[in-house]
Parts: C-alpha cells; structure tokens; sequence
C-alpha cells in the first residue's frame, strides 16, 4: 500500500482528534530510527543528527535523545538554529540533552554515521547550497546515512530529485511507503527501507490509501484461475500477432512465443507473403497465416474466437500500420513499437478510434515512444511518472504501460501501479517483445485491460529474475511461468 505525503497530516489530525497524540507518533517514529540505528551500526564512533525546521527534524531530536541515553556518542546539528516549526518538533528538541549546533560546523569524519532527519517526503523546494555541498562532502567521505522517512531533497510525489538528495544506505519511514520511495530516481537513494508501525490504526491508514498501489498480484487475484479443467485451447484464448516484413520477423516470433508460454491456447502469426518462408523455419506451435493487406486482414477479423492482437514489435511505420489498427479499432490490442511510432503525427486518429466503451487498448511505450504520442505530457517536467501516465491514460482510452526500470501502469479511471520486481538485465533487445506477448496473451484469456497490463509487467518481472544475470529475450521466453 502506498500513501501519499498530502495524506501524513491528515492522518496526524485525525490520531489527534481520536485521541493519539502527535507527540506520541513523533516519540514513536524517534524510537523507531534509533533502534534501527544501535541494530544497523553497532560499529558507528559517533552518531550524527541532521535535524530540519518541521517534524522530520523532531524524529530527529527524539532519536538523538535516545540514542545518547544508549550512551551512543551523538552531535546534533541544526539546520536553522530558530526555533522548530511546530509544536511537536520544538518539545523534542527542548526534551534533548545534546546541543544543537549550527549545521556549518559540521566536519564528516571517518566512524560517522549520519542521521538525515533534515526534511520529509512533502519538501516544497529545492534544498540549499549548503545542504547540496553538505551531500556531496558526505558522498567523498562514504560516509554511512540513515534517512528518517525519506532521504532529504526526494520528492514524496514523484521521486524526483530537489536540486540535490541524500544518497541512504537504509531509510526507516512511518506508516507505508510514499510513491517517491518506489519510482526512481526516489527508489535509489532510499537504500533499504524500514516501514516502522509508530500506532496510527489501521482503519486510518487504509482511509487515506493512495489509488496507486505497488503492482502486485492481488491486482488480478480475480483472473487468477481462468483456466477450468475442462476448457480447451480456444476457450484458453486465440491470440493474433502481426509480422512484418521478411527481414523483420524475430520481433513478432518473440511476441508470439510468449503468447503461447504465457497461456494463450493458440497463436497465430499473421504476415505478409514475403515474410512466410522466415516465420515458418522458426515456428512449430505458433501458426501462420498470410495477411498482407486490408482485405485478407478484414477476412481474418471474421473469426471472433481472437481475443486479442499484438501489432508493433518489427511491423514497420507507416500507413499499413495505420490502417491496420483502424481495421481494430473494436477488438483487444496491444500496440506496440513501430505500432506506436506510426502515429507520431497525428496521434489523436488513434484515440479517436479507441475513445469509446471499456478501455481496450493497451499501449506499451517507453520514453521515446510515450513523448511521440503525448509530447506536451511528456515535456512537463514537474509532473511525475504516475501523473504523466494517468494523463496519457485519459486522453487515450487506454492502459499505459510506461516502461522502464520503474514501469508504471495507469488506466483511464486513474487506477495505477508502478512496478518493482524487475531486474536491470530486462533491459536488453527483444525484451518489450516479449511484454508485448505476455500482454496480449491473457487478454485473449480474458483478463481485463488493466489487470492484464498489472499482471503482464510483473509476470515479465518475475521471468526476468528468473532468467538471471545474461538473459536473452529468447532465454525470458523460456523462463515465463504464469
Ligand atoms: N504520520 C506520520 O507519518 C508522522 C510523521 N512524522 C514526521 O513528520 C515529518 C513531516 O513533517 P513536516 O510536515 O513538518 O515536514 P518537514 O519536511 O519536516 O518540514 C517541512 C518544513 O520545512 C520547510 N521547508 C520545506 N522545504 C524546505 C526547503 N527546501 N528549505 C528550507 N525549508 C524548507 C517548510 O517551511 P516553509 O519554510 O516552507 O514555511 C516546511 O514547513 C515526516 O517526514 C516524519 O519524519 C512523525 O513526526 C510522526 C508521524
Ligand atoms: N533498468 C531496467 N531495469 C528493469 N527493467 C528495465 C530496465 N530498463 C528497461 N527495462 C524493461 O525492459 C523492457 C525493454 O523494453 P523496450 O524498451 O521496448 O525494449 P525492446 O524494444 O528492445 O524490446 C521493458 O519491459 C522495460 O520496462
Ligand atoms: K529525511
């Protein structure tokens, strides 16, 4: 589950009014980094508290308090030597014994290990100079960090970086984790994540839930067992892969391989003539048919038993691709690659064409390919990848899989996951392919768009771990276990 940072004081008011004091959360979350502290680094010479202006820098005093009544050698230096912002923030640091020194006298040095209590995951701007060169000193000297909820200068909401951000080895955050802690460059610097219960009940915490959630398979629990015993392979989905070209074919054979692998009951790649004598030396369980424009296309679509068609991976842009999704305009498609690409001048054809009834597009752009469709959305910096997703998500009828190492997937009723299960070595060649497959593959099994897409991503994830360090996407193929 995740929260968003708007959502942490709400959630302080409404402990408040039911009687839980924020003193008491604020001693909570202060115990809670000091423990982690005293078990993470029992080697540490010297503790050293960083401690901001608001509440973050309150854990901060708490921590420090505790950690000297450890009898931890502790320093603690202040920011902004006013006094703190809030209520709570400025009776813990009247409760802590050590005196709070200005943050300028700072000197790292070796033994140190740094508690960064300075901001949390609702920093507004961009830190100071101070605090950039401060970051980097400490990233010369390595010295060891321990964020308190979120590495100070990590935007809560999207992950990015403010001007400059502590790089922790471990974060101890409070109640759940903030979309910021799970997209990257956030995720990063967050190092390893303690979620620390400091007594905010459960009924709140789920009140407050951000509609984004971590992609899991409790998304798609529904679908789980689709397959009945007695099913045979059409009633286990017939999908349909486009081919392109006769020089461009191993594109839309991973795509198809991973249909197969994935659960669909049968696969049929579906190409142009010159492109047969390819696919065939390569295909055993994948069949073949040969579409080479609209009219075969048209008589092919005839057969309703095809859930689902994956169109992109080696296609070829242009107006056949154009006119081919048009012709699919009421059917299950995943458009991928070249499919995307063809509609680079004139994207609003193809939301257009898919504006109507329960999303049933599914668009699997990375980076480049997302700013070809959506290049207004794609240059606004200040929005996150999850807004960015939603929004394109919204102007197309269709589920986002924006992809990358953090993939999110957004719907058009705002409904979103991002994605966190999958190794770097998923980035090699062919690999979106197989994406493309795998998604294509239980919508012809009946998943629902978005679900599909949820469950796609991590399935992809999964294989990809389990495919290890040199995978192939030949070798992902083989490695897909849903
Ligand atoms: N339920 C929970 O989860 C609990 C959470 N708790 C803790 O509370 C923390 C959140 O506390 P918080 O809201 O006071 O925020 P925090 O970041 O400490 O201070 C923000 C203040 O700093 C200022 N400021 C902002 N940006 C700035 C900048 N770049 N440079 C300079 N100043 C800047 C800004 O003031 P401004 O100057 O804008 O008026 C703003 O008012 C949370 O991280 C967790 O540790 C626990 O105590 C208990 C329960
Ligand atoms: N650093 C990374 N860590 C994990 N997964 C990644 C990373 N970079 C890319 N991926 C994933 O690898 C796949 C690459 O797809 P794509 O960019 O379409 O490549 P290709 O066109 O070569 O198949 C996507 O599923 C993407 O999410
Ligand atoms: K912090």
């Amino acid at each position: 589950m995740l929260i968003e940072p708007e959502a942490v004081a709400k959630i302080d008011a409404d402990c408040i009014r039911s009687g839980i004091p924020g003193y008491a959360l604020m001693t909570a979350a202060g115990h809670a980094v000091a423990a982690a502290a005293l078990r993470h680094y029992p080697e540490a010479e010297r503790f050293v508290v960083l401690a901001g202006p608001g509440n973050n820098g309150g854990d901060g005093y708490v921590a420090a308090r505790l950690l000297a009544e450890s009898g931890a050698d502790i320093r603690v230096f202040r920011l902004s030597m006013k006094p703190p912002m809030t209520e709570d923030a400025s009776r813990a640091h009247a409760e802590c014994p050590v005196e709070g020194l200005p943050l300028s006298m700072y000197c790292p040095r070796l033994g140190d290990v740094v508690i960064d209590a300075l901001f949390g995951a609702g920093l507004a701007r961009d830190l100071s100079p101070e605090v950039s060169d401060l970051i980097s000193e400490l990233e010369r000297n390595r010295i060891p960090v321990l964020s308190v909820d979120i590495p100070s200068g990590i935007c809560g909401r999207s992950g990015h970086i403010r001007g400059a951000a502590f790089r922790a080895e471990r974060t101890v955050t409070f109640v759940a984790l903030k979309p910021g802690q799970v997209l990257l460059p956030g995720r990063e610097h967050c190092g390893e994540v303690e979620i620390a219960e400091i007594g905010v009940p459960r009924r709140l915490i789920e009140q407050y839930r951000s509609p984004t959630r971590i992609n899991s398979p409790d998304i798609w629990l529904d679908y789980a067992s689709a397959k009945t015993p007695s099913g045979h392979k059409y009633s286990h989905g017939s999908l349909g892969v486009f081919s392109g070209g006769a020089t461009q074919t191993g594109a839309c054979r991973l795509a198809a391989e991973a249909g197969l692998r994935a659960g669909a009951g049968l696969v049929t790649i579906a190409g142009p003539s010159e492109a047969l004598a390819a696919n065939a030396a390569h295909l055993t369980a994948v069949m073949l048919r040969q579409v080479d424009g609209r009219a075969e296309l048209d008589e092919w679509l005839q057969d309703r038993r095809l859930g689902a068609f994956v169109l992109g991976p080696g296609f070829g842009v242009g107006e056949k691709a154009r006119d081919f999704v048009l012709a699919l305009r009421d059917r299950n498609l995943v458009l991928d690659a070249d499919g995307i690409t063809s509609f680079r001048d004139d994207p609003e054809r193809l939301f257009e064409a898919f504006s109507t009834g329960a999303p049933h597009l599914i668009l699997t752009p990375h980076d480049g390919e997302f700013g070809r469709l959506f290049p207004d959305v794609a240059a606004s910096k200040e929005i996150s990848k999850v807004e960015r997703a939603q929004a394109a998500a919204r102007r197309a009828n269709a589920i986002i899989i924006l992809k990358g190492a953090d993939t999110v997937i957004a719907g058009p009723d705002g409904r979103c996951a991002i994605n966190s299960n999958a190794p770097p070595w998923l980035a090699t060649a062919g690999s979106g392919d197989v994406l493309a497959g795998i998604c294509g593959s239980l919508m012809a099994q009946g998943f629902a768009a978005f679900e599909t897409a949820c469950a796609a991503v991590w399935y992809h994830g999964e294989a990809g771990n389990r495919a290890g360090k040199g995978l192939t996407a030949e070798s992902l193929v083989s490695h897909i276990d849903i």
